[in-house]
């Protein structure tokens, strides 16, 4: 778990060797996904879990076979449950947070998930508690029995927490826990938080969090790229906000960490790129991978701190000028995901081509379905490990949505 220097968190760059990563092995929760809920709990389409299981094993097994540590979030958080304290505190935060539950059922969930051993808990937590899941335990009727309503669920499933990305987000030695856009991911940026205030394999090096699950502006770590020691890029949009950007800001460009300015990229609103790495992502030292079809439609900015500490902002042509510049570069190549063909391009962006997951300078995880991306990508250069993604796909994210980096080598 301690990596080499002796540290737990080391993220300087996007693209240093990794080794070590957190992940979410997906389990019963996307189970409970039903047709007429689809756009609230963000997916298009309900996926297969068995062979959705196979495909992130086979995601898992190709990182540690090159040497990465895998860690699994659910069995982190099954150690944290072990703390009473924490395990109080987390039910009586998840049953207040439900509409659906009266004050009856609020003390029979109480009851009944108490008892409940440390993975049966976690699994509840994860997987939902619906109405039928406890009619047979629960004895005395009350209001919401009554209540005829399309919602099944007394505590939400979290289909998307195999979204590693998006709750939490490593900068060099410290963290920031996202603050979620949409309420069907708000208790996966709690987990999180959870883990890091309490797991032991924090206690060295735990500090004040950059950013907290509950700030009220929104950040998903799907909008943050850890570009190089000193500069992020953030997207600006339909997760992220100005709002949480300044906030972010603020708090990162301050003497205890190395981060100097942030890259502001403001992209389009729209579901089929919901962060900047669904458009955007770092392949190598110079080499960037984005979906042609946005070029036209971002929006560059720097956010730096000027000497009384306020911030500061300024205008850059293009995504290019303002890269190499910041980077340090003669030179970056933007590689379309897709190639020229719009069309593929945009069938392809929308089977995530464009989320590339770097495990080391020029080499990424992608998923193979997306056959002119991944050629693009090689003919630049690029090793490309492919992924079988039927369904991992249908939940509208990739390698690098699916995965939340602990540790990289500094480059
Ligand atoms: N980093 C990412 N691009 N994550 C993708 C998240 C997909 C997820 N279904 C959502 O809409 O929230």
């Amino acid at each position: 778990m301690v990596q080499p220097e002796g540290k737990t968190l080391n993220i300087n760059s996007e693209i240093g060797i990794l080794k070590s990563v957190m992940l979410h092995r997906p389990g019963t929760e996307l189970e409970r996904i039903t047709p007429e809920h689809l756009s609230e709990v963000l997916f298009e389409d309900i996926p297969w879990l068995s062979r959705m299981r196979q495909e992130h094993d086979s995601f898992a097994g190709e990182l540690k076979s090159r040497g990465v540590e895998v860690l699994y979030v659910e069995e982190l958080l099954k150690d944290v449950f072990k703390i009473d304290d924490v395990r109080d505190k987390i039910l009586a935060d998840v049953l207040e947070e439900s509409e659906t539950c009266d004050k009856p059922v609020k003390d029979f969930l109480y009851d009944f998930l108490k008892e409940k051993s440390v993975d049966e808990f976690a699994e509840f937590l994860i997987g939902g508690i619906s109405k039928e899941d406890i009619r047979a335990f629960k004895k005395e009727k009350s209001l919401s029995d009554f209540i005829k309503e399309d919602h099944y669920f007394y505590i939400n499933p979290l289909p998307n927490l195999y979204f590693m990305r998006d709750p939490a987000v490593v900068i060099g030695e410290g963290i920031a826990i996202g603050s979620m856009r949409t309420p069907i991911r708000k208790r996966e940026s709690l987990f999180l938080r959870l883990i890091y205030d309490n797991h032991q394999i924090f206690d060295d090096i735990r500090k004040e969090p950059y950013y907290s699950q509950d700030y009220p502006y929104s950040v998903e770590g799907g909008d943050v790229l850890v570009l190089s020691e000193d500069t992020l890029a953030v997207g600006c949009s339909q997760r992220t906000g100005v709002a949480g950007i300044e906030m972010l800001a603020d708090r990162l460009l301050k003497k205890d960490t190395h981060i100097k300015k942030l890259l502001v990229i403001q992209i389009p609103k729209v579901r089929a790129y919901m962060h900047l790495d669904t458009v955007f992502t770092m392949v190598d030292y110079d080499k960037f991978t984005i979906y042609p079809g946005i070029l036209d439609r971002i929006n560059v900015i720097t956010v730096e701190k000027n000497q009384t500490g306020r911030l500061c902002y300024k205008q850059e042509k293009n995504l290019e000028t303002g890269l190499k510049k910041h980077l340090k570069l003669d030179w970056v190549s933007l590689i379309p995901s897709g190639g020229i063909d719009p069309i593929i391009a945009a069938r392809e962006q929308w089977n995530d081509s464009t989320n590339t997951f770097a495990i080391a300078p020029a080499r990424v995880m992608a998923y193979g379905r997306n056959e002119v991306s991944n050629k693009v990508l090689r003919k630049n250069g690029i090793d490309v490990i492919e992924l079988e993604a039927s369904e991992l796909v249908r939940g509208r994210g990739g390698p690098r949505c699916m995965s939340m980096p602990l540790y990289r080598e500094s480059i």
